[in-house]
């Protein structure tokens, strides 16, 4: 690592000006929920590569046969633009590196790069470790220096560097030349306990750059919901290693999070820290990240987040449609993610034009329809029902609407009989239900999990015989919500089904005083967006 004006070009022709030091799959797995298998590590490997991040911290090989495992594997896959890091602790005291088993595991680990912690506080010196400051210095620079001899390129993680500076700066001071003497290629400054503000620690940073001839680089963690900020501000103090994990993941409250350090690095500071474009992939990358972490996206994560480009507002769709930059910072596919618009009572014409348009592309805000279902879709939200989340009922209001919509069965009506679990039968519901079809009946039954799982058995049964793409629909998520609790067992419910068909994913609502009934126009929307979607397929494939 070089200046960040100059920029650096790794062994693999990469320029970066800063250098992306991701430890997700090592701090990322201290936080709580967090458990990868060798295969999600390696996913997980190749998912960063693919982002160009410059270094994995791929584990502790000393910790656990699982990480010894996982660089077993590793070394079959070939990086294109990432280095593997091995992570570990300096030796224990008093005794030689070349005794000591973790740095004995992590020369077996075989990477090229290592990264050392150490410790920076006197008080962790003499209280935790229960020793001397004088062997801790020992401790930094034998170990430095023996992996160094070993042929390793050296990173050094300077614990709690800035609660120890804080308490005893030259001690501090005297860590950092013990590792950077041992031959570290970098020092990097660790706000372990995450309780240091952003203005400090780009003061501290600076201090660094300015005492050591050495590439300076940070590690926050997130303990007062600043570690990304502290990360950028010593990124301005003259950090060109930035350390983090990709969504935040780690302990307590986590670490800088990654996916935003890189948006703002690149599109904010224009200070390149992955290879050119690859920005534009941060969102795939973040959401596979989490897919493999089995970890929700928090909607509202910046850049990433479902909810990042994600309108509701009538006025700002409005603005947004006319022209984007109006209500957005940088655009959507900048970072790989997309504009959303939620439909909602507080959304206004533009936003019902934008729906209607895929229907009839010369449709005009001024229309009497658009005011029509705009005014319909308040009067349903105010009755309890929300769409924001239910595109598929929307889009079936929409239709219908615009008279676009021929029913595809009449209902005649629906029974359910409730039963008491029997030992050793899963269906707990039966269910009736008589429909027409053009002209022709059916009645069929089904038997379920509970009553809802029975009702969708039956319909389908019925459905079926007409139209046997109905066999496609999977049920993928249920929701009820109770949406006046103080009227108890009177109070309405609004129901939300996920369906599938294996290539596409609808949302559809049912409200009611009655569950079942809430579930049953949920269920009847959900299966009306596949009949009216496979027509409207065949159609176009006939065209
Ligand atoms: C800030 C950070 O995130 S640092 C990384 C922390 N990560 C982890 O702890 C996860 C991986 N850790 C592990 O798997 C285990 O702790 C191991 C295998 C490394 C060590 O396990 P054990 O030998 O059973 O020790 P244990 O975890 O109980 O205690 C830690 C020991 O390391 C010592 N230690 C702590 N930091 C250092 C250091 N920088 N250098 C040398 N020794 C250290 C402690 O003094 C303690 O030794 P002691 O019992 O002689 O006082
Ligand atoms: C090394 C490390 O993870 C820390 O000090 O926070």
């Amino acid at each position: 690592m070089k200046d960040q004006k100059d920029g650096a070009q790794d062994k693999n022709g990469l320029l970066r000006n800063v250098h992306i030091f991701d430890s997700t799959l090592r701090d990322g797995a201290q936080g709580e929920g967090i458990s990868f298998s060798v295969q999600d590590k390696l996913h997980i490997v190749r998912a960063l590569d693919e982002l160009g991040v410059a270094f994995i911290e791929a584990g502790n090989p000393g910790s656990n046969p699982k990480d010894l495992e996982f660089f077993e594997e590793v070394k079959k896959i070939e990086l294109s633009n990432s280095h593997l890091v091995a992570f570990g602790s300096t030796r224990r005291k008093d005794i030689d590196a070349s005794s000591d088993q973790n740095l004995r595991s992590l020369l077996a680990a075989g990477t090229e790069y290592v990264c050392i912690f150490g410790k920076t506080w006197d008080f962790h010196v003499t209280e935790i470790l229960r020793s001397t400051l004088v062997e801790n210095l020992a401790m930094i620079r034998d170990t430095v220096a023996f992996l160094v001899g070993e042929g390793r390129t050296v990173f050094y993680d300077a614990e709690h560097y800035f609660d120890a500076f804080r308490s005893n700066p030259g001690y501090a001071m005297e860590t950092l030349r013990a590792a950077a003497e041992g031959g570290a290629s970098a020092l990097v400054l660790c706000d372990t306990n995450g309780g240091t503000l952003p203005d400090d620690i780009q003061l501290m940073t600076e201090k660094v750059v300015a005492e050591f001839g050495i590439p300076v680089g940070i590690h926050c963690h997130n303990d007062t919901g600043m570690a990304v900020a502290s990360s950028i501000l010593a990124v301005k103090g003259g950090a060109v290693q930035v350390q983090g994990t990709m969504l935040g993941f780690g302990e307590r409250t986590g670490n800088a999070n990654l996916s935003t350090i890189i948006a703002n690095l690149e599109l904010k500071m224009h200070i390149p820290c992955i290879p050119a474009g690859r920005v534009a992939d941060l969102t795939p990358v973040a959401r596979r990240i989490a897919e493999i972490a089995n970890i929700n996206l928090e909607g509202g994560m910046p850049f990433v987040g479902h909810n990042a480009f994600a309108h509701k507002a009538g006025m700002h769709i409005d603005a947004v449609t006319k022209n984007s930059t109006a209500y957005e910072h940088v655009p959507p596919d900048a970072v790989g993610n997309e504009r959303t618009f939620l439909m909602s009572e507080v959304a206004g014409r533009s936003m019902i034009i934008e729906k209607i348009r895929k229907f009839d592309p010369n449709i005009k805000k001024d229309t009497p329809l658009a005011a029509q279902i705009v005014a319909r879709v308040k009067e349903l939200e105010h009755e309890g029902y929300q769409f924001e989340g239910a595109e598929g009922s929307f889009e079936l209001l929409v239709r219908k609407n615009m008279g676009k919509y021929k029913p595809f069965f009449d209902l005649h009506y629906y029974k359910i009989i409730g039963e008491q679990p029997i030992d050793d039968v899963t269906c707990t519901a039966f269910a009736q239900v008589k429909i027409g079809v053009e002209g022709e009946m059916a009645i069929t039954a089904g038997e379920g999990d509970g009553p809802v799982h029975a009702l969708d058995c039956a319909l389908r049964k019925g459905l079926e015989r007409f139209y046997p793409g109905v066999r496609q629909i999977r049920l993928t998520d249920f929701k009820v919500r109770v949406l006046d609790s103080r009227s108890a067992t009177a109070a309405k419910v609004r129901v939300l089904i996920e369906s599938t068909d294996g290539e596409e994913v609808w949302t559809t609502v049912g409200v009611s005083s009655d569950l079942i009934e809430a579930s049953w126009l949920a269920l009847v929307d959900s299966f009306e967006y596949k009949l009216i979607t496979d027509v409207e397929k065949r159609f176009r494939a006939y065209l």
